[in-house]
C-alpha cells in the first residue's frame, strides 16, 4: 500500500457538506487519532464523530466517518471518508490535522490512479470516469457510465483472449511441425485465417464503427452561427442559451472572439458557436475574428447562416414574415422569440440523426480508436501472410496494441496525460 493521501473530493467550500477522502497505508490509524481515538466505524457504515486537533484535542467539527478496508474500496487500498461541514475553515482545519498526522495532499487523479495500479480499473474505465465527472447531457452520462462499468474493457479482454488462443495454436504449430512441413503449416494458417482470426477482425471492425458516434457524444456536435455584422447572431445565441452569454449591440462588428455555448438537444450534447460578422475590414482585430469565424464554420457539423440567401432568416418582427420553415428557410425573430421553438425542434431532430439512440458506443476516445485500429491493421496483415512465422509476428503486434488499450503495457507519459485530466480528489 502506498503512502496515505487525502483530498477534498466534493465541490469547493462553502458547501453544505465537504467529503474529505483518504487512502493508503496507515489511514485507519489517522482516522482513529483524528476522531479522538474512538473505535472505528463498522466497514462502509457512517458514524458521527467529533474530529479533534491532534496536539491539543480541541474539537474541529462534528463529522460522519466511514472506512473502506482494502482491497474492497475504490482505490483497492485502505480508505476512509470524513463528511464534514463544508466551510472553508472546517475543511482547512481538518486538512491541516491530516497533514500533521502524516498524510499528504493528493495530486489530481491520484485516487483513480491507485485504483488503476491496484488493478481495479483498466485505462478505458479511467478515461470513462473522467468523462462521467464532466458529463453534461443524458447521453454523455449513459455512455460514460457504461464505459466506466467495463464495457470496452470486457470487449478488449475477450479480444485479447481470442488473440492469445490463436497465437498459442500458431506457436504450437511452429514448434511441433517438421522443419520442412511447409504444406502442413500453410493448411494450418489457412484454417486460422478462415475462422477465429476473421471473427476477431469482424468484432473489432464493428466496434470501430461506433467510434465517430462516441466522439460526437464526448465532444458534442458543433453548430456555428454565421452571417454579416448585425444579423442578430449573438442575439440568437443568447435566445437559444437562455442566458446573456454574448454581447449584443446595434454596433456592427461587436463579436470578435468565437463564443461557445453548450446546448442539450434532447440529451445530445452540442456546442453552439457565436462568430464575428463576416465583412471586408481594415481593422486587424476584427480581421482575426473573421478568420476564426471562417475556420470554425468550416469544421462545424452544422452552420446556421443568417446571411441573405442563408438557411436562417432573422428579424421577422420587422418584416412581418411567418415564423417557422417555409421557402426552404427557417424564419424567426431572435428579439421576440418567434420561430425559436421550431428551430430548437429542428436542431433536436438533426442531433438525433447524427447521434442515433440505442447501444452506447464501445469506443469513446481517440486514443482507444487509434489503438484498436492499430490492432486491427496488424490482424489484417496477419490474414494476408502465408508464412506462420510472419503471422505470429503480426499477432504479437496486435496483442501489444490491446495491452496499451487497457494500460497493461505502455509508457508513463500516456498515463500521466490521462490522470492529469482529473481534478484533485478523484
Ligand atoms: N461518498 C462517496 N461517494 C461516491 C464515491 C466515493 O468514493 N465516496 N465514489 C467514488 O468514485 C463513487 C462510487 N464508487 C465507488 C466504487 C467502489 C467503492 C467500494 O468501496 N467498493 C468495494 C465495496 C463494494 C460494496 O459496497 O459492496 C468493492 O468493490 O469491493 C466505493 C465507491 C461515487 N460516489
Ligand atoms: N428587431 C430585431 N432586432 C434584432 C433581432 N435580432 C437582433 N436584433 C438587433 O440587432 C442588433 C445586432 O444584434 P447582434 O445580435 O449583436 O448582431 P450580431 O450578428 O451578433 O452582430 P456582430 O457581432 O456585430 O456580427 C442589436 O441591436 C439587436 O438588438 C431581431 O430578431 N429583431
Ligand atoms: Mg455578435
Amino acid at each position: 500500500m502506498a503512502a496515505p493521501i487525502f483530498a477534498l473530493s466534493s465541490g469547493p467550500p462553502p458547501a453544505g457538506v465537504a467529503v474529505i477522502r483518504l487512502s493508503g497505508e496507515g489511514v485507519f490509524d489517522i482516522v482513529r487519532q483524528i476522531s479522538g481515538s474512538r473505535r472505528l466505524p463498522p466497514t462502509r457504515e457512517a458514524r458521527l464523530r467529533t474530529l479533534r486537533r491532534p496536539h491539543d484535542q480541541a474539537p474541529l467539527d462534528q463529522a460522519l466517518v466511514l472506512i473502506f478496508p482494502g482491497p474492497n474500496s475504490f482505490t483497492g487500498e485502505d480508505s476512509a471518508e470524513l463528511h464534514c461541514h463544508g466551510s472553508p475553515a472546517v475543511v482547512a482545519a481538518v486538512q491541516a490535522a491530516l497533514s500533521a498526522l502524516g498524510a499528504r495532499p493528493a495530486e489530481a487523479g491520484e485516487f483513480t490512479r491507485r485504483a488503476f495500479e491496484s488493478g481495479r480499473l483498466d485505462l478505458t474505465q479511467v478515461e470513462a470516469l473522467s468523462d462521467l465527472i464532466v458529463a453534461e447531457t443524458e447521453l454523455q452520462r449513459e455512455t460514460a457510465l457504461a464505459q466506466a462499468g467495463g464495457r470496452l474493457r470486457d470487449l478488449a479482454d475477450s479480444w485479447r483472449d481470442q488473440l492469445i488462443g490463436i497465437m498459442a495454436e500458431i506457436e504450437a504449430q511452429l514448434d511441433f511441425s517438421d522443419e520442412g512441413d511447409v504444406e502442413a503449416s500453410n493448411v494450418y494458417a489457412e484454417r486460422m485465417r478462415g475462422g477465429p482470426l476473421t471473427r476477431l477482425v469482424d468484432s473489432m471492425e464493428a466496434a470501430l464503427h461506433s467510434a465517430p458516434v462516441g466522439e460526437r457524444i464526448r465532444h458534442g456536435l458543433t453548430i456555428a452561427v454565421t452571417g454579416p455584422p448585425n444579423a442578430g447572431k449573438s442575439s440568437l445565441i443568447n435566445a437559444l442559451a437562455r442566458r446573456d452569454v454574448a454581447i449584443v449591440t446595434p454596433h456592427a462588428g461587436t463579436t470578435r472572439d468565437v463564443i461557445e455555448v453548450h446546448l442539450d438537444l434532447g440529451g445530445r450534447p452540442a456546442i453552439l458557436l457565436d462568430t464575428a460578422g463576416l465583412r471586408e475590414t481594415s481593422d486587424p482585430i476584427e480581421a482575426e475574428g473573421i478568420a476564426r469565424a471562417i475556420a470554425r464554420a468550416e469544421s462545424a457539423d452544422l452552420v446556421l447562416n443568417l446571411a441573405p440567401g442563408g438557411n436562417v432568416v432573422n428579424r421577422i418582427d420587422e418584416t412581418g414574415e411567418t415564423p417557422g420553415f417555409h421557402s426552404g428557410r427557417l424564419h424567426l425573430s431572435a428579439r421576440t422569440g418567434a420561430g425559436l421553438a421550431e428551430l430548437e425542434a429542428w436542431l433536436t431532430e438533426w442531433a438525433e440523426d447524427h447521434i442515433p439512440s440505442g447501444e452506447p458506443p464501445a469506443i469513446t476516445t481517440a486514443r482507444q480508436q487509434h489503438l484498436i485500429a492499430e490492432a486491427l491493421g496488424a490482424l489484417k496483415s496477419a490474414q494476408s501472410k502465408a508464412d506462420p512465422v510472419l503471422t505470429a509476428e503480426d499477432l504479437r503486434a496486435a496483442a501489444h496494441a490491446l495491452g496499451r488499450l487497457s494500460g497493461r503495457i505502455g509508457p508513463e507519459v500516456i498515463l500521466g496525460a490521462i490522470f492529469s485530466r482529473f481534478c484533485i480528489g478523484k
